[in-house]
Formats: C-alpha cells, structure tokens, sequence
C-alpha cells in the first residue's frame, strides 16, 4: 500500500487533492490533508488563504469540483450538512446561522432529525452546557444574546449530534480570555473522548496552546505543516503570510487638540430584558486620541456603540455631541453627515449586506454623507455608479482586500476581507470621529497590523477615535488613553502608557475607583 495511502486509512479524515473553484478563481487547489482520531489540529492561513472554503467541502456545504475525501477509511461523497452530521462531523461556522426571533432551545430543535420535544432538546441542551463549561439559557431569545453567548449556541449544537470530528472556525476570536479558557478545557474534554477537532484560528499564541499539529494554506494551496508547540508565534505568521508581519506605531506622548466626542451623564434604559442598561455613561475623545474601551462581552459594549452612532437616538440632544454639535436625537446618517463614521461588531447583516456587491454596500452605508459625490444633482438624484464603483475599487487597493473579482458580493469575500473593506468605507471619508466594535475580529496577523495601524494614523491626523475591543493586545498596541466598562458602566479613562493588564482587569470587573491610576 502506497504511504499516502496507509496514512489515510490510520486517518479520521483524509482529503487528497481537494479543489474549489468558484469560476476563474480557485479558492481550494489540490489540499492533502489527514486529521487523526483524538487530535486538534490547527489549520491556519491569511484572510483568504481558503480556511473556510475547505471546511465549507467537509461539512456539505460545499461541493468540491474535484478531489476526494475519505472517512475512517471509507470514500465519502459529503452532499449536505445532514449527511456529514450523519457521519459524526459537526461544525461551529464563524458567522452563525440562527434566528434571532427564536429561543435557543428552538434553534437547535430546528438542526435536530430526531423530532425531540423542545422541552427535552432544552434539557439535553442545559445539561451539555453545564458538562462541558458553556453556560446558556436554552429559553432565552437569540435576539437577546452576545455574540459571545450566541457562539456557545452553535457550539452545543454541534456537541448534541455527538460528533468524531468538531470543526470550529475561529471558534475565540469572539470570546473573552476567561470564556476562551473554557472553551479550551472543553477541547481537550472532547480530545479525552478520542473525537478530533479542526481548529482554524488566527490567534497564533492559542494554536500553540492546545493543538498537537498544524496545516498553514497559502492562496488555496497547502504551504506546511508543523507542530504548532515546536514555532513560534512569528514563525508560524511568517509561514502564513510569507514575510515578516509589522508591528503598530502608537501615538503615545502626542498633544491632544479639541473636545471631538463629548458624552456627558448619558443613561438609557435595556431595550429587551437581556439587554444592558446604560447607566451615568461619561467620555470625552479629542482631536489625536484614540480611547480604547476594553470589557467582557456582554457588559453594554454594543448598547453604547448604538448609542453613540445614532442607531438607537437618545432622548437628551444634548448628552453626546460630536464634532462640537449636539446629536443625542439624531439617527445615524445625520452623524454621519456632522463628520463621525461607524464601524459595528457583526459585519453581516449589519455593517454589510451580504448579497449586494461591494460598491452597493458602499453606496448604502454613504449616500447621504456622501451624496455631492455618489448622486447626480437636481430632483432626480441619479446613482453615479462609476463614481461608486472606483470608491469601491479604491477602498480595496487601500486596504489589501483580496477578493475573486472587480466588484463581487459582500457575501462571496472571506471574513477578514470583507472587514478590511467596511473599516476601509468609514476611513476613505477621513472621519473626524470613529467608533469601532471589535474591528478586527477574525483579521489575520497582517491585515490586523494594517487596520490597528489606519486607526492610529487617524488619530495622528486629528481625528477621534473610539476603539471597543475584548482584545487587550489589541487595546495596549492602538490606545492613547484606555477605559472599562463593566454591567453597563463606563470607567474614568487612564492614560495607555503605565496601565497595566492587572489595571484593565480591575477597570473590567468594574472596580472603577482603580487605586495608583490618575484618570483624565
Ligand atoms: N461563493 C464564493 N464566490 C466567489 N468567491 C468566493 C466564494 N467563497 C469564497 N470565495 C473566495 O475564495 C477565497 C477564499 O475564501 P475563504 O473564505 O475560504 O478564506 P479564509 O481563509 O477562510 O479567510 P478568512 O480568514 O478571512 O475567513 C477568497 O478570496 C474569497 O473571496
């Protein structure tokens, strides 16, 4: 028996020459791959690399045009979801695929073949949670839920099919380190019972953590493979993007000039019972800084970028103003149109549209601010799409996206792509404020460089910037000044320089009245 050959028998999983094209562009060419029983392998690679193309083939979501894949030593045809749960594969997809208006108990009924009653599928549900460190509450509204808590729907999901192999894509990139931590105990649980994962992340240091192997794809081909515990974080980003990844040039010691963002005692009450009430929320941004907002999901981080962009207006005109304007009732194209642009967490469905092209999502987000540019004059108000178009175009030379072509679907780029262009759209603008959700959730080592970087340098040029993030690496390497905000709480903000992990940690738990630090 040839070796390849062997190696796929000894194999849980086993793929030989599995190619993806989607038209001209080959998005998966030719990946070997074998995934033994009990191991977590990484597979790692740049935004675009086909990391999601490639598990898309293995769980039946999508056909490969040609290769094959073999399982537990039998060739399979993977059709369809349904078919790959049957086998024992189950999967985490690093955009969830539930609706919002149901329970958790109802979403998960609606993947299960075994037509159980909700109040037994929410029990099972209750109980694997609980086993496995995942806490949920299968009645409560998906509505309602982080992005956080909505991944751990997916995840107990997965583990109710009782599956051999668990695929998850980028599984921490929305989870704090604690909640990251569990998830990890959960793995090597899952390990312990001999059932594989294939783990795609883009977090190097977590690779190293908890993966015995790792397969890096480059522009769709398999480029290495290694033992993650054997490299580190730089050696294995050199292999995934081919060259060495920049660091961030921060503004620490710059002047800061005028009042941009000015929120003074603004408090707004939960829309849904499991929304956050913002309470006695103070901030001020100047012209220079960028404010880092660090907590754990769930604390009120997406009530106060509603608030602060205008997607839900407050009562009070006068409790936020920006750019020296009040706008506490406007909508948010009206703070668009004072000089602010916004960035939210979920990039589908909410900072894009995912079946409309680029140039589309780009007119969307933009008419109104933009309109001398975008639309003809007089009554009529024609789409200039030429205009549009070479926006578009320009946005994605800016930024590096890499996509299949000229102006394709929001929906067809790879995540971290699809991310480098709307951070792009709001930054083509210059903004003289910014308000950022998790801007590089799911961005790879070097794009996240470039879009840290272009926060940075916005900053630098006078603008203000507001940076929400759970990722403390990310918070130390852009903020000038960095606040906690904790059950709806906002943190007086410290100066970056001198803070600490520990003094983060404090301000996200909501001690506030940090000891040794001088708010400003
Ligand atoms: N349905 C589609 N139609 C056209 N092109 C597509 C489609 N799906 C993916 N692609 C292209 O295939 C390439 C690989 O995308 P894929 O999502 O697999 O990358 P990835 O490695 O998972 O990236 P990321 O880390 O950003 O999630 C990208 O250039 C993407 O634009």
């Amino acid at each position: 028996m040839p070796h390849s050959q062997e190696v796929a028998q000894a194999s849980l999983l086993s793929v030989r020459g599995l190619t993806k094209r989607f038209g001209d562009f080959t998005a998966c060419d030719g990946i070997d791959l074998d995934i033994r029983p009990g191991e977590i392998h990484a597979l790692l690679g740049e935004n675009g690399a086909g990391k999601s193309t490639l598990v898309k083939m293995l769980f039946g979501v999508l056909a490969p045009t040609y290769g094959a894949i073999t399982w537990q030593g039998e060739m399979v045809d993977i059709s369809s979801p349904a078919k790959a749960r049957q086998l024992g594969i189950g999967m985490v997809f690093q955009h969830f695929s539930l609706f919002e208006a149901l329970t958790v108990a109802e979403n998960i009924a609606l993947s299960m073949a075994d037509g159980s009653s909700i109040s037994a599928i929410a029990e099972k549900a209750r109980d694997l949670s609980a086993a496995y460190g995942l806490p949920l509450d299968p009645h409560a509204h998906v509505a309602d839920l982080s992005v956080g808590e909505r991944q751990r729907i997916e995840i107990v999901r997965a583990l109710l099919q009782n599956p051999r192999l668990i695929i998850l894509d980028e599984p921490t990139s929305v989870l704090t380190p604690q909640e990251a931590d569990k998830l990890f105990e959960t793995l090597e649980k899952l390990k312990a019972e001999d059932r594989s994962v294939l783990y795609i992340s883009h977090r190097l240091e977590e690779v190293q953590r908890i993966c015995d192997r790792a397969t890096v794809l480059r522009h769709g081909k398999v480029t290495g493979a290694c033992d993650p515990r054997l490299e580190t974080p730089g050696s294995l980003a050199r292999m995934m993007v081919g060259s060495e990844v920049a660091s961030v040039t921060s503004n620490h010691g710059q002047a800061f000039g005028q009042k941009l963002i000015e929120v003074k005692n603004l408090s707004a009450a939960a829309r849904t019972p499991f929304a956050m009430t913002l309470k006695d929320i103070s901030l001020t941004v100047r012209a220079g800084e960028v404010l880092g907002i660090a907590g754990v999901a769930g604390n009120g981080q997406s009530e106060l970028f509603d608030v602060l962009s205008g997607e839900y207006p407050v009562q009070d005109q006068d409790a936020i103003h920006l750019c020296g304007r009040p706008v506490g009732r406007l909508g948010i194209n009206r703070r668009r149109l004072v000089g602010a642009g916004f960035v939210p967490e979920e990039r589908h469905g909410h900072a894009a549209v995912s079946a409309m092209a680029l140039s589309d999502n780009l007119l969307l987000a933009r008419h109104r601010s933009d309109a001398a540019r975008f639309l003809s004059g007089g009554a009529l108000r024609l789409i200039r799409h030429g205009a549009v178009k070479a926006a578009a175009a320009g946005i994605c030379r800016d930024m590096d996206v890499r996509k299949s072509g000229e102006d394709p679907t929001a929906a067809s780029l790879s995540g971290g792509n699809l991310q480098k262009f709307i951070i792009g759209r709001e930054l083509e603008r210059r903004p003289q404020v910014l308000v950022v959700n998790q801007p590089t959730w799911g961005v790879d080592a070097g794009a996240a460089s470039r879009i840290r970087q272009a926060l940075v340098d916005l900053a630098r040029q006078g603008s203000a910037v507001v940076v929400i993030s759970q990722d403390l690496d990310e918070i130390f390497e852009v903020s000038t000044s960095i606040a906690g905000i904790s059950d709806g709480r906002l943190s007086a903000s410290f100066p970056a320089e001198g803070m600490t992990r520990e003094k983060i940690g404090l301000l996200m738990g909501g001690l506030h009245g940090m000891e040794g630090a001088h708010a400003h």
